[in-house]
């Protein structure tokens, strides 16, 4: 669907560079055909250009015109400045395809003017790696040709599913912000593990192995992770030991606070985009 198209990323972060990187080693799209502007940091875009080969612009309009997927990869609170700028340049043909946090599309349609064709994603930036879990919904004038389109392109980096747009905010808070929760628990571990004077290499690959392989049995197992924790726990054993700190500590019900803390800010970057 995406063939013979061009995608404009306006915004360089590392939601955007997951995105292309993705794009790329996945093969959807040749780095030629992706074209990467931002606001003020030109060192940035010409070192994507260097790493990846992509065309690098700092004129909004040349990368409106050019291409006829523009994703919108800028911070929720640059969403008014931006779309005062673009909007003049967008046309009938481009399809708009934002990865923000919050910003509803009902809103995006209201800035853009029109009947802007808006799709409202939030990927992770597992993307860089294939691997990203990427929530689409469509606004009032996107069609089933456009779903399509940015289900081909998320697609291509992941896997992708379809929500109502209500239920973004919420989802934000699980798999947008997911992969970090991961990532922290794996810091506590690589830590735990040099504080006990373990070797610092292998703990590391120990550890990465040990999420790669939870995750697969997660997925190819039937059995609830209640279970499945369970299964590690020998009677008075190593895991029982660990759990009992676990549960003193209230470490499920904080951990659910931070995600929850995570989804109401989703929603105040959706009222109020600027803060
Ligand atoms: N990081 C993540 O894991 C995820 C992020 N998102 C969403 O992705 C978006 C980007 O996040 P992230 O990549 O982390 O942010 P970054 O701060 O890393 O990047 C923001 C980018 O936007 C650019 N920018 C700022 N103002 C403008 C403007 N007016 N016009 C064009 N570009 C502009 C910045 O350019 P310059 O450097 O020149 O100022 C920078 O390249 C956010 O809306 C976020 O909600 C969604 C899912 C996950
Ligand atoms: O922290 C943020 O606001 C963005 C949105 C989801 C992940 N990162």
């Amino acid at each position: 669907m995406l063939e013979g198209k061009k995608v404009a990323f306006i915004g360089a972060g590392s939601m955007a560079e997951s995105i292309f990187a993705g794009l790329i080693s996945e093969q959807l799209l040749d780095a030629e055909n992706i074209i990467v502007t931002n606001k003020s940091n030109h060192e940035k875009l010409q070192r994507l250009h260097s790493q990846y080969g992509v065309s690098i612009t700092t004129s909004h309009k040349e990368a409106m015109e050019k291409a006829e997927v523009i994703v919108l990869a800028m911070k929720p609170k640059h969403i008014e400045e931006s779309a005062h700028t673009l909007k003049e340049h967008l046309h009938d043909q481009h399809l708009l395809i934002s990865v923000l946090a919050g910003v509803s599309t009902s809103y995006m349609e209201q800035l853009f003017g029109g009947n802007p064709a808006i799709i409202r994603t939030m990927p992770n930036t597992s993307a860089k790696v294939g691997a990203s879990a990427t929530v689409i919904c469509a606004g009032q004038y996107a069609t089933e040709d456009h779903i399509q389109m940015a289900r081909a392109l998320f697609s291509a980096v992941g896997a992708v599913s379809i929500l109502h747009e209500s239920e973004i905010d919420r989802i934000t808070g699980i798999s947008g912000s997911g992969p970090a929760y991961m990532y922290y628990f794996v810091e506590a571990m690589e830590e735990a593990a040099a504080e006990a004077g373990l070797p610092e290499e292998e703990s590391k690959e120990l550890i990465i192995q040990t999420l790669a392989g939870a995750a697969k049995r997660l997925r190819s197992s039937e059995k609830t992770p209640k279970e499945l924790y369970q299964e590690v726990m020998s009677p008075n054993g190593t895991t029982e030991a660990a759990f009992r700190v676990l549960e003193e500590n209230n470490v499920a019900a904080h951990f659910k606070d931070a995600m929850k803390a995570s989804m109401k800010r989703a929603a105040e970057l959706g009222s109020s985009p600027e803060s």
